[in-house]
């Protein structure tokens, strides 16, 4: 039987100051109380199955050793998945994402498999494909993967070398991988694991070029596992993070694949080789864009994670004393120290409330193009785009701020933070390049400036341009209301900067192209503020409708929040807001104070905020940052297991240190 540990008094004493009731929360952010139960269910469910907890911490095995145990363990979590779905409800994504993190300390190799092979044969594939292909993926009688990227191209995926070129005579595509450049490189799981992959390639048929499309490819024998004749496959090398992903490497020579294996929701190959188009060939990127909204729900969700430790840790924590003669405090009551965390907090929230709307825009888009209809398309790639980026680029420096504000601790493996930030960052890169991405967005900023000018109506999320170009002096005021309008004004005006300097360059004789990146430094400033008006929009209007559902004590904290995140980001983009908006140098100032006042007031809720993400110690993996703040002890226990303790004196002595001493002559 497990020993049950006392918890440590300072946690006991936080959580008795806490002012609202942590179970509702929980609720209101796992999106009801059906969706916790379930998640906890299934998590205690993983908790008790023996084969899932690890006897050796996963950092002391090697690269093999470490990937094969997440194969051993992904399957086991997908067998008890199995299981728990046959008797009850699917499971929803998020909750199997989450419950994913309590048993691969890492990332799963089956990452891709259900991330985005799976989704691709939903989004891309015809009905009559998706009924061959599906029920096997879901069931897991194939694995897959999705290999777009190649060595030489991610990010300008037309730029793609990888070929499929279409046989009429045999109803075939033959693959090809022309040059050392036009190798898949990154894919998750693609290494080892997989057997199946979409694999995104050039179109050629007839020695026309018709541009890239998604083609699902079986890699690997069924039984044996070998890779088919014509493919190279193999795994990339340690990276970073993502230790169990298995990332590999694909080459074709020759390969052939049947015709119905090109994914044909959009553009069609005819069995005579005629090529059909779709309504818009940008449709083919849909997975992209169906991940990059997920990478908002993640990065809330690696944002609860970090905080959640350094929380716990800041509440057991003491060090140094506030006033001489009197005992060393707890290091969250250093003012200094709320401010790196009670923003991860808020942080958090933000992108959950922003996740929540964008999501739903996503499904509407999709369902949409169901009826050939494709008019919100342009927006949702631009919110997505934007999102993404700032939403992963800003959990990546929480997550190392959290990591900092642990002060060495936070340097161990064994806090997790280091793990949870190999994460983080790896997703400011994947899915899209961080600036390629601000770009993207700014590319639909200017179109809209220029509808804008000329009076026509805009689509929701730029509509302030319309609004700031009638009337911008709006009376400052210190609300988050007026506030947010200001951050409006700022990407209005570095919106209106930057087509200003893209004219001005052309006016110069430049080409409109050279004019762009001659700008581009001004057009990610532009989608970066674009990007934070949208979500502290959100997040307040969010705020405001859960408000009046929620019970008063739980909707004053949430208010609380909101403000903090919001004031937060005014003060950190003071600058800015002197330039375009009618913010004086006072009110800076009285945002200073309420911005203490407001750390003030988080403060007694720090714990039971953390609480209410609700992430059990399994999911966390971390001595810093378990529910019962048994922080030394846990330290303690995980040095113990260190392979170098295990015998008093280490062989290297003998061989190596003894002759050493021995030699060396005073
Ligand atoms: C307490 C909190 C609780 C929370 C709990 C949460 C728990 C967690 C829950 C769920 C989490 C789930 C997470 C799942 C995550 C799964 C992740 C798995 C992925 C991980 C591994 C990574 C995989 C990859 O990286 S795959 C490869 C990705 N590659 C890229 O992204 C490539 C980037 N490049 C591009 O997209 C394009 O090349 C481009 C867009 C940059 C340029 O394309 P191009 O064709 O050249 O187009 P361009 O000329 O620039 O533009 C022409 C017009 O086309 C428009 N356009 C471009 N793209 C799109 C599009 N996608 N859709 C619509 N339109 C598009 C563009 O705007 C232009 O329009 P215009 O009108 O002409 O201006
Ligand atoms: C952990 C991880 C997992 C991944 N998993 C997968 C996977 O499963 N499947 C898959 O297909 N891919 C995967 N990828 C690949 C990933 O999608 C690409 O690495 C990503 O899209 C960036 O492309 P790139 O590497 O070509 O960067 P590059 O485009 O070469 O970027 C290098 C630099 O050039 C700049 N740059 C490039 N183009 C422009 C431009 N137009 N304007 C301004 N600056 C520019 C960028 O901003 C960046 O600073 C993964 C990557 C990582 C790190």
């Amino acid at each position: 039987m497990a020993t049950v540990h006392k918890i440590n008094e300072d946690l006991v004493k936080e959580r008795q100051k806490c002012t609202f009731n942590v179970q509702e929360l929980t609720y209101l952010l796992d999106g009801g109380e059906e969706v916790t139960k379930e998640r906890r269910e299934f998590e205690n469910i993983l908790r008790n199955v023996k084969e899932l907890q690890d006897e050796v911490p996963e950092v002391y095995l090697s690269h093999k050793e470490r990937y094969e145990n997440a194969v051993r363990k992904t399957c086991i979590l997908q067998n008890v998945r199995n299981d728990f779905e046959k008797k009850r409800e699917v499971l929803s994504p998020r909750n199997i994402f989450r419950a994913g993190y309590a048993v691969i300390k890492d990332v799963s190799p089956f990452f891709l498999h259900n991330g985005m092979f799976v989704p691709t044969i939903i989004g891309q594939g015809t009905p009559e494909q998706q009924a061959e292909w599906l029920p096997k993926a879901k069931a897991m009688a194939i694995i897959g993967t999705y290999a777009q990227t190649e060595l030489g191209h991610g990010t300008f995926i037309r730029g793609l070398e990888t070929t499929a070129t279409y046989d009429a005579k045999t109803e075939e595509f033959i693959l090809n991988s022309p040059k050392v450049t036009s190798y898949k490189w990154w894919p998750g799981g693609l290494g080892t694991t997989v057997n199946h992959c979409i694999t995104v390639a050039q179109l050629y048929i007839n020695g026309k070029k018709y541009g890239i499309h998604p083609f699902i490819v079986q890699i690997r024998d069924l039984e044996t596992h070998k890779p088919l004749p014509g493919i190279k496959v193999g795994e990339i090398g340690p990276k970073m993070g993502f230790a169990t992903a298995n990332n590999g490497f694909l080459g074709f020579q020759n390969f052939r694949i049947p015709r119905k294996n090109m994914l044909m929701k959009n553009a069609q190959v005819l069995k005579d080789g005629t090529f059909v188009k779709g309504m818009n060939e940008k449709l083919t990127y849909g997975t992209m864009v169906m991940v990059r909204v997920n990478i908002v729900s993640d990065s809330a969700f690696h944002t609860a994670m970090a905080a959640t430790i350094a929380v716990r840790y800041a509440a057991v924590r003491h060090q140094s004393q506030l006033k001489a003669k009197e005992p060393e405090v707890q290091i969250i009551d250093y003012l200094t120290q709320q401010h790196k965390l009670f923003i991860a907090i808020a942080t958090s929230h933000a992108f959950s409330n922003t996740y929540t709307w964008l999501y739903q825009a996503y499904l509407k888009v999709v369902e949409d193009l169901g009826k050939q209809k494709q008019d919100h398309l342009p927006e949702l790639h631009a919110l997505s785009c934007c999102l993404k980026a700032t939403s992963s680029r800003d959990a990546g420096v929480i997550v190392e701020q959290c990591r900092l504000a642990c002060g060495g601790h936070g340097y161990m493996a064994s806090s997790n933070l280091p793990i949870i930030y190999g994460y983080t960052t790896a997703a400011i890169t994947y899915e899209g390049e961080h600036t390629v991405l601000l770009l993207q967005t700014a590319r639909y900023l200017m179109k809209a400036w220029m509808s804008a000018l000329e009076g026509k109506v805009l689509a929701p999320s730029v509509a302030y341009l319309v609004d700031w170009l009638k009337s911008d002096k709006q009376r400052w005021q210190n609300t988050p209301e007026v506030i947010v309008k200001g951050f409006q004004h700022v990407a209005a005006g570095k919106i209106k900067d930057a087509f200003d300097a893209i004219q001005k360059h052309v006016k110069a004789g430049k080409d409109y192209e050279d004019a762009w990146n001659l700008a581009s430094v001004q057009l990610i400033k532009a989608s970066e503020a674009h990007s934070r008006a949208i979500l502290c929009d959100g997040y307040l209007r969010e705020t405001v409708r859960t408000s009046s559902s929620v019970s008063p004590s739980l909707a004053k904290v949430l208010n609380h929040l909101v403000q903090l995140y919001i004031v937060y980001w005014t003060l950190e983009t003071a600058g800015d807001l002197l330039v375009y908006s009618n913010i004086g140098k006072d009110d800076i100032a009285v945002l200073k104070e309420k911005y203490e006042e407001l750390l003030a007031l988080i403060r007694p809720n720090a714990v039971g905020l953390v609480d209410a993400f609700d992430i059990s110690d399994e999911i966390l993996q971390s001595t810093l940052g378990s529910y019962d703040g048994r922080v030394y002890e846990r330290l303690m226990e995980e040095a113990m297991k260190s392979p170098l303790n295990k015998e008093p004196v280490n062989q290297s002595f003998h061989k190596y240190l003894k002759p050493f001493i021995k030699k060396a002559k005073l």
